[in-house]
């Protein structure tokens, strides 16, 4: 059954601000489908990730309810750090701990076994006394997510002023999908603290044979999904790796996913805005995240001053069954059309789809419509109107596993009008 998110319009929110408090939105009574029920009100407000959306068509109608709406979003954010046994995640949390971003971090440090490790080797490097460490034994994705529910409140209610963003490392073997699941789903979590994006290292000298590795049937390949679902993929450690190496692994991640940004890096050396501050589930970030052919490739570190060249996934076979799907095509979508596809295809597909993005023109609106979704929770809301000479180009990205390609872009089709 689909989760499609469910909105409240700005008057909404004013009058359950007046009358003393925010229901939690689930209990809004609108039934009305997901895109049809967005596009015809003005503002909206996500019950999870609180982001105010486009306000280009807004007149407002109090001054009181527009400003406490605006200022709803104050929770923390939250980046998760992910990637194969060894491929350096460590290295990058002590970069981020030791850059100067002028941001007090939190971090919560997922080790697997009885010794902490990873801990020593944070705690140890750090430089600014502000930062906590926390440290949870077990799994994340799996036997200790009610711990990491557990920390993260603590964090948030009891410390909220020591810090200003929280970095989670998780182990080698993490699935990062339940634990992005537990940003979106658990709504004590949501109310205080947003997912900013998930940070994917990938050792470049062992990583193909990891992506390659095939697995028993039900069997996840832990080292796909981490890639699946990155907002951003750190390709790191080329000094041990020949250019042609390089190329064909950029390839095949660029094929896993389509839409994350990557760079190149050695001993997790990138800028910090390329890992904090990412907004990867910012629907207001969409328009400039979602790449117009195949996946975002900057090379800043590169050592060997190669140039990644977009879309270049489809002169390739792979074999792997996750993968990314793009649909780039001009045209005005049907509302209703475009509704009925993207519930059909969520409840269908859902727990295949990992993650999706789009920008869409839709018939008669003068804005983009921007969506995402992870798995089968769909979010969406008016966008940056378009230009008068502007093409009305629809992009999509979708990533997920056994994605029939033909079928999502006759889905797509079936909506234009
Ligand atoms: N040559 C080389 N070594 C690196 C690079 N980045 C990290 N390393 C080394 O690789 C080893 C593993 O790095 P970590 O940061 O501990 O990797 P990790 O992903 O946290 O490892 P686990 O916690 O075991 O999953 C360490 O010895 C690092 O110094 C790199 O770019 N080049």
């Amino acid at each position: 059954m689909a989760t499609v998110l469910r909105r409240l319009s700005l008057k909404t929110i004013g009058s359950l601000y007046s009358s003393g408090g925010i229901t939690f939105p689930f209990t809004t009574p609108d039934q009305s489908p997901f895109l049809t029920r967005n596009l015809r009100s003005l503002v909206f407000w996500h019950p999870y990730s609180r982001n105010m959306c486009s306000v280009a068509n807004y007149e407002p109608q109090s001054g009181a309810s527009l400003s406490a709406a605006l200022n709803l979003d104050d929770r923390v954010p939250a980046t998760i750090i992910t990637g194969f046994l060894g491929s350096g995640k460590t290295t990058l949390l002590n970069h981020i701990l030791t850059s100067q971003h002028g941001k007090r971090i939190a971090v919560i440090e997922n080790e697997f076994g009885e010794v902490d490790i990873d801990g020593s080797l944070v705690a140890s490097h750090s430089s600014a006394n502000e930062d906590i460490v926390m440290l949870n034994n077990g799994c994340l994705c799996c036997t200790v997510r009610g711990e990491l529910v557990t920390m993260l409140l603590e964090l948030v209610k009891k410390k909220r002023d020591k810090f200003d963003h929280i970095v989670i490392e998780t182990t080698g073997l993490a699935k990062p999908g339940p634990v992005i699941e537990t940003f979106c789903t658990d709504e004590q979590i949501s109310r205080r603290v947003k997912l900013d994006g998930v940070v994917t290292l990938v050792d470049s000298k062992h990583a193909m044979q990891h992506l390659n590795e095939v697995k028993p049937r039900f069997v996840v390949n832990e080292a796909v999904e981490q890639v699946a679902y990155a907002d951003r993929i750190i390709l790191n450690k080329i000094d041990l790796v020949t250019d042609a190496d390089l190329e064909a692994l950029t390839k095949k991640i660029q094929h896993i996913n389509g839409m994350a940004q990557i760079k190149h890096a050695k001993f997790g050396i990138v800028d910090m805005d390329f890992v904090l501050g990412v907004g990867g589930y910012d629907l207001d970030r969409i328009d400039s995240e979602v790449p117009s052919n195949g996946s975002h490739c900057e090379n800043h570190t590169n050592k060997h001053g190669h140039e990644c060249h977009q879309g270049h996934h489809h002169d390739h076979k792979h074999d792997s069954a996750v993968s990314s799907v793009s649909i780039v095509s001009e045209g005005n979508l049907d509302l209703d059309e475009l509704d009925d596809w993207l519930e059909r295809l969520v409840e269908e597909k859902g727990e295949d789809l990992y993650r999706m993005k789009g920008i869409l023109s839709v018939k008669d609106s003068e804005a983009r419509y921007v969506f995402q979704g992870v798995h089968s929770t769909l979010d969406g809301c008016p966008g940056k109107p378009w230009g008068p000479d502007e093409k009305r180009v629809n992009k999509l990205v979708f990533i997920g596993r056994n994605l029939d390609e033909s079928a999502l872009k006759k889905g797509f089709k079936g909506c234009l009008v």
